[in-house]
C-alpha cells in the first residue's frame, strides 16, 4: 500500500477560475524517494502546500482525494483538510530561513514542537533536540541551540529545519527545493543526509526540484509536471533512458551527452508562462506533434507496468 497516495488532485484559483493542478495523481512507496520535476510556475509548491492544508487564501482544492499512511488528507474540497494527518506528513520548505522564527534561538523552537508534537517534557525534549541536530551533521549543537536563524548560515537552517522536520517522526517528507541556494558541497551533504534518513525503509521523501541532477542521483521515481499537469511518471532511469512524453523528450534532449546540471529545465525552457485556463493538454503549444484533440482535450493517463503517460498520441509500448 502506498505511504503517500494523492488521485486526481485540482486546485482552482477562485477568483478566476482557472485550474492550477489538473488531475495530478501521485503514488509514493515506504522507503522511495520521488521527485517532482517541473519548470518555475509548474504547480510543484502549490501540491505541497495543498497536502500540508497550508495552500494560501484564494486557492482551493477543488476535486481529488489524498491520503497518508492509510488516512484521508482531504476529500474533494480544502475545508475538510484533517489537521491530524499533520503529523504524518512534514515539510521541509523552499526557504529555510523563512520557515524558522527569527526571533526565538534554535533550541526553544525545537524544544517548543517536541513538546507540543510529541508531548515531552522539557528535559526530554532538551535531550531530544540535542540528538536531532547531532542526526542531521551538526556536530555543536549547543552552539547551534543558542543561535537565532539570522546568525546561521543558509546550509546550516535547512539542516534545523529538516531535523524540525524529523521531530514529528512523520513517515512522509515533502522536501521543497531543499538545495536550491546552498552552495555545491552542502548542497551534496544535504542530499547525502536525506538519503541516509531514508535508509530505514520507513519514510517515504517526495523531493520536489526542477534540478534533474538531483532526480538522477536521489530518486527512484519520478514524476513530470508541466502547467499543473503530470507529463510522465516513472522510474528514473527509465525516464531518463526512454523518455516518451514529447515533454520529457524535450527537457532531456539536451541533456544525452552530459550529466544532468543545476538548472537544466531553466536553461531550456524558453517560453514559460502556462495558461491555466486551458482545456486541452498543457503542453500542446509547445509540442510538435499536438493536435485538435490536444488542444481541445485534457490527455487521459495510459498506463503499463511503473509507467504513466499523460499523452492523447504517445503511450507506453
Ligand atoms: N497566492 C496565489 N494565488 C494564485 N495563484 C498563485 C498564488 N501563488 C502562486 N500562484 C500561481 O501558482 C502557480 C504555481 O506556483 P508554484 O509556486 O507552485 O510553482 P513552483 O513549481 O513551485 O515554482 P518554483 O520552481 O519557482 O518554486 C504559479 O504559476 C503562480 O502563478
Ligand atoms: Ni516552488
Amino acid at each position: 500500500m502506498s505511504l503517500l497516495a494523492v488521485d486526481d488532485l485540482d486546485l482552482r484559483i477562485a477568483r478566476s477560475g482557472q485550474t492550477l493542478l489538473r488531475d495530478v495523481t501521485v503514488s509514493i512507496e515506504r522507503g522511495s524517494i520521488v521527485g517532482l520535476v517541473g519548470e518555475s510556475g509548474s504547480g510543484k509548491s502549490m501540491f505541497s502546500l495543498a497536502l500540508m492544508g497550508l495552500l494560501p487564501d484564494g486557492v482551493e482544492v477543488s476535486a481529488g482525494t489524498a491520503e497518508v499512511a492509510g488516512r484521508p488528507i482531504f476529500r474533494g474540497a480544502s475545508r475538510s483538510y484533517d489537521t491530524a494527518v499533520r503529523d504524518r506528513i512534514a515539510l521541509v520548505s523552499q526557504n529555510p530561513r523563512a520557515a524558522l522564527n527569527p526571533t526565538m534561538r534554535i533550541g526553544k523552537q525545537m524544544v517548543r514542537v517536541l513538546r507540543q508534537r510529541r508531548r515531552m517534557g522539557k528535559v526530554q525534549a532538551r535531550d531530544e533536540a540535542r540528538e536531532l541536530l547531532r542526526k542531521v551533521g551538526i556536530s555543536d549543537p549547543l552552539r547551534v541551540e543558542r543561535a537565532y536563524p539570522h546568525q546561521l548560515s543558509g546550509g546550516m537552517c535547512q539542516r534545523v529545519v529538516i531535523a524540525m522536520a524529523l521531530s514529528v517522526q512523520a513517515p512522509v517528507l515533502i522536501a521543497d527545493e531543499p538545495t536550491t541556494g546552498l552552495d555545491v558541497t552542502i548542497q551534496a551533504q544535504i542530499l547525502l543526509l536525506l538519503k541516509e534518513l531514508m535508509a530505514d525503509g520507513d519514510r517515504a521523501v517526495l523531493m520536489v526540484t526542477h534540478d534533474l541532477a538531483v532526480v538522477s542521483s536521489m530518486c527512484d521515481q519520478v514524476i513530470i509536471l508541466y502547467g499543473g499537469q503530470v507529463m510522465e511518471v516513472g522510474p528514473t532511469q527509465d525516464i531518463f533512458h526512454d523518455p516518451v512524453h514529447p515533454y520529457t523528450r524535450f527537457l532531456l534532449e539536451s541533456l544525452e551527452d552530459h550529466v544532468p546540471s543545476a538548472d537544466d529545465i531553466g536553461d531550456r525552457v524558453t517560453e514559460s508562462s502556462v495558461d491555466f485556463s486551458l482545456a486541452g493538454c498543457r503542453f500542446a503549444k509547445r509540442c510538435p506533434f499536438s493536435t485538435d484533440l490536444c488542444h481541445r482535450e485534457p490527455p487521459l493517463a495510459r498506463r503499463s507496468g511503473t509507467r504513466t503517460v499523460n499523452c492523447h498520441h504517445r503511450g507506453v509500448s
